[in-house]
């Protein structure tokens, strides 16, 4: 049972690009009286998520309660960074009414739970839910399944394996982490793919779990707040691929930031991104370019090969200076290819 007494936080847990930002972009313009606070954290180097989610500040979540960790995934630095922002939300005047996590797209969420284990948490914040956002058309075509293959060529040789993939392995932790599943994405998904990802998320659940379909964010606040899970309390029912190992890394994973001379035309731009994720097999790209004659930035995101566009608002005096992050699976990255084909 949830202690009323308690700040609740809702640790919000996905893949990458699975839809996490745009869900609590929608969180935020509809608080239903709620003072929220969030915590942003991102892999990579550079800040794009807290910066969306600045840009979208409102009266009951200003940008001083958006706080970023981007130097290190929020798994692995909780003592360091993670408690000590908490700390800080906590101290807010006037004080948040619900905390809201958005891990990166590669964090294991039950480390982070154990956080709230730690006495001087426990005491004042219980973990009211934990999200997990699964990509309906990703999920549906397969990129987090195990390595099929491998099981089957080396079964023969050892049946005690693990023939999970990267992909698949912090996918599966995710989703055994949840109290609730958000299918995204449902438009680009249709009708057949929306069921075969919820075939394979019920398959992958240890236990039953409540999946609703979503697009573009878009959920009333509170299927999703106030579930009082008191996730902290109920660990065992959580089951991770870590469980039993205090140390995991991220070492699967990279992440490189290419510089992006101005542009003259996001078309161009968009074309070299997708052929890029085609051939390098590139998970998410995020940032922003200038492009001339254009005193707006426009930010530009990647999911696979789907890209996005936009304004989405003016550079600053000193700032024009496009950026993006560039993330795949370690084997996969070859920062010269990289460059070479988005700058040519
Ligand atoms: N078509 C479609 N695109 C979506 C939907 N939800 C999110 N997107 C797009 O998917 C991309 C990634 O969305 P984000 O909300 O940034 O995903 P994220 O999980 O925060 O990404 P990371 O923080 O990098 O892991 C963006 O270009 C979004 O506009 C949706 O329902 N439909």
């Amino acid at each position: 049972m949830s202690d009323l007494s308690k700040l609740p936080v809702t640790v919000i847990t996905g893949f990458l690009g699975a839809g996490k930002t745009t869900l609590i972009r929608h969180l935020m313009q509809n608080p239903q009286g709620k003072r929220l606070a969030v915590v942003v954290n991102e892999f990579g180097d550079v800040g794009v998520d807290g910066d969306i989610l600045k840009s979208c500040a409102i009266p009951d979540c200003p940008a001083e309660n958006i706080m970023e960790l981007s130097n290190g995934c929020i798994c692995c630095t909780v003592a360091d960074d993670f408690i000590p922002t908490i700390e800080a939300l906590m101290a807010l005047e006037p004080r948040p009414d619900h905390i809201l996590i958005e891990t990166s797209g590669l964090a294991l969420p039950k480390p982070l739970l154990k956080a709230f284990d730690w006495p001087d948490i426990r005491s004042k914040i219980t973990v009211d839910g934990v999200i997990a956002l699964a990509d309906a058309e990703a999920v549906a075509d397969g990129r987090f399944a195990p390595d099929v293959h491998a099981v089957d060529a080396q079964r023969a040789a050892d049946d005690s394996l693990d023939h999970e993939t990267p992909l698949s392995e912090v996918f599966e932790d995710q989703i055994s982490c949840a109290d609730i599943i958000l299918l995204t994405k449902t438009d680009l998904a249709g009708p057949d793919g929306i069921a075969k990802a919820r075939a394979v998320i019920e398959a992958e659940a240890p236990r039953p779990l409540p999946i609703v379909e979503i697009a573009e964010g878009v959920v009333d606040p509170r299927v999703i707040l106030g579930l009082g899970a008191a996730a902290e309390d109920d660990m065992d029912a959580r089951p991770s691929h870590h469980d039993g190992h205090d140390d995991h890394e991220h070492d699967d994973f990279e992440s490189i930031v290419v510089d992006i001379p101005e542009i003259s035309d996001p078309a161009d731009l968009v074309n070299r991104i997708e052929a890029m994720a085609n051939d390098q097999n590139i998970l998410r790209v995020k940032g922003y370019a200038a492009v001339t004659g254009k005193p707006m930035r426009l930010l530009v995101q990647a999911v696979g090969a789907r890209v996005r566009q936009q304004y989405d608002q003016p550079w600053g005096a000193s700032e024009r200076r496009g950026r993006l992050v560039v993330i795949a699976e370690h084997d996969d990255v070859n920062p010269d290819a990289i460059r070479a084909a988005l700058i040519g």
